[in-house]
């Protein structure tokens, strides 16, 4: 028994969505909700020694409920960015613009200089009695560099609530103290300030702790073009895996939503995946160390095979051998690397020469169904078939191989079933690797669906034959693929494939019914 959070009478009763508060009545439930609302989440917020404070589940999470939609608590450019528009984020063309007439930072128009995020930098360049200057537009520009830590620094003028909770989070700050990184955030960010600023209002400490919490807790947001950073108070509490049990999403406005695409029990730790999760994991964990300062122990960090997919594994140096090399001890990606069929044991710059080579073709590819087969024939020498580099060759393959419905209905028959045999080798890759990448899942399974609508319209055409089952197939990718994009917002291309899947999957279901 627990006291009820408006009387205090013991009851047994809790608010069934977060598992946490007890109520006696459903009135003294109702009567708490406007307060009780902004803190009931089906989690809590847990510690321990190893993660810090992480969220764990307070019950059973059901497929597809969205666990936590937030609004940002600071937004701004990313430290390396061309200039933008300092109201919407948004990149800015020299010719058409304005320039804040208080400040002089560039603006897209009158709307964006109202609103409250542009404020910060506004205030802090009008104390400095000389206007900002952008007059270079091309490639990145130095003095965007420190415009979100000024945002963070003066969070509290807009909202001591906000700067409360900000000062809540994690900054790493001794353990970031004194690396390359801190070195170079201190002279473009925290030497910066105070000189370009004419001000002394903050201290070297205070403006590396809020550099520090940016690092840590940042989140890249696409809603602008390009990308802009913003910290999310609840979400930063999110531990990272790279299997993660969470998807997050956007919507326009920005604002963050993390869901269960499967089913999470009660009791379980709830994960994002902080790097990219379709990187090998020397790449993630290299990304992770340099970033969020620690070591990744997550099941797929833990088995070299990547749940046996072999993602990151390279061809024995043995031509007679069909065996795959992986790294000889475990947890060493930088050491010596070991086939697992003869144990031929080989150098790490071996395996560094082969992968920056396929790195870099892949980058300089022009970008072609044609030259994708020859990058997978020519690879399929030293790279096994799901390894990540054939993999992202193969995701752009199904993609080229015809980019709409028109191309498809024309597409030759050996390039159809090749689109086919991809997009399912790699849903099935991706869903035991990587089941929280919805976007790229969702992309997938609608080609796939496509292909497999377009090869049984192609069959019934020759032989008239019902193509039940393979419609039933073809619906069952596109059910996938509105269950894997429902969040996606119709600013993003995967909106749009959202849209035509749903079109897709009624018709579908139409034509299955009359068949
Ligand atoms: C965004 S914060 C997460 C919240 C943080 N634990 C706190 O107490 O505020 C990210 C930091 O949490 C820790 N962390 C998150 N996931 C982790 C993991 N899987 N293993 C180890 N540390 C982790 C790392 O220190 C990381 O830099």
């Amino acid at each position: 028994m627990n006291p009820c959070n408006v009387c205090e009478q013991p009851t047994k009763s809790k608010c069934s969505n977060c598992n946490q508060v007890s109520y006696c009545s459903v009135q003294h439930q109702k009567q708490d909700w406007k307060a009780h609302k902004s803190s009931c989440h089906p989690f809590k917020i847990a510690h321990n020694e190893l993660l810090g404070r992480h969220l764990v589940a307070t019950r059973n999470i059901k497929p597809h409920e969205i666990i936590l939609k937030e609004a940002p608590l600071v937004r701004g450019p990313a430290q390396i960015t061309p200039p933008v528009c300092m109201g919407c984020l948004n990149s800015i063309e020299p010719e058409d613009h304005i320039d804040c007439d208080l400040c002089g930072w560039p603006l897209c128009g009158p709307e964006c200089k109202s609103l409250e995020e542009h404020r910060a930098e506004c205030q802090l360049t009008q104390q400095r009695g000389q206007k900002v200057n952008v007059h270079e537009f091309n490639g990145s520009h130095p003095l965007y560099t420190c415009v979100s830590t000024v945002r963070c620094l003066l969070i509290g003028e807009t909202s001591p609530e906000k700067a409360r909770k900000f000062q809540e989070l994690e900054s790493l700050e001794s353990t970031r103290r004194g690396s390359n990184q801190w070195k170079a955030d201190l002279a473009s960010i925290g030497q910066f300030i105070p000189k370009f600023f004419k001000t002394e209002r903050f201290s070297e400490e205070e403006v590396m702790k809020a550099v520090g919490a940016l690092q840590i807790n940042g989140h890249e947001v696409p809603t602008s073009d390009p990308p802009h950073v913003a910290v999310f108070y609840t979400a930063s509490f999110t531990e990272h895996s790279c299997m993660p049990n969470l998807a997050k999403s956007f919507n326009k406005n920005g604002h963050c939503i993390l869901w269960a695409p499967r089913e999470i029990k009660k009791n379980s730790h709830l994960s994002i995946c902080y790097s990219d999760a379709m990187w090998g994991t020397a790449d993630r964990q290299r990304h992770l160390v340099q970033t969020k300062l620690f070591k990744c122990a997550c099941e797929r960090c833990a088995d070299v095979t990547e749940l046996g997919t072999y993602y990151s594994a390279i061809k024995c140096e043995d031509s007679r051998c069909d065996g795959l090399m992986l790294p000889s001890k475990s947890d060493d990606w930088n050491g010596s690397w070991k086939c697992r069929e003869c144990q031929k044991q080989v150098q790490r710059h071996y395996i560094d020469r082969i992968l920056e080579r396929a790195g870099k073709d892949l980058q300089t590819m022009e970008k072609t169904a044609e030259n994708g087969l020859k990058y997978l024939k020519h690879y399929e020498k030293w790279l096994p078939p799901r390894h990540f580099h054939m993999s992202e060759v193969k995701i752009l393959l199904v993609q080229l191989l015809a980019k709409d419905q028109q191309e498809l209905m024309v597409l030759a028959d050996d390039k159809l079933a090749l689109k086919l045999q991809f997009s399912s080798e790699l849903v099935q890759l991706y869903e035991t690797l990587a089941p929280c990448e919805v976007r790229t899942l969702g992309t997938l399974c609608f080609e796939l669906h496509s292909a497999i609508a377009e090869q049984t319209r192609r069959v019934s055409l020759e032989t008239s034959l019902s193509p039940k089952e393979r419609l039933e197939e073809s619906l069952l990718y596109v059910d996938k693929c509105v269950n894997y994009l429902q969040y996606e917002s119709d600013i993003f291309v995967e909106g749009h494939i959202l849209k035509q899947a749903k079109i897709n999957r009624d018709a579908l279901r139409m034509v299955m019914r009359i068949s």
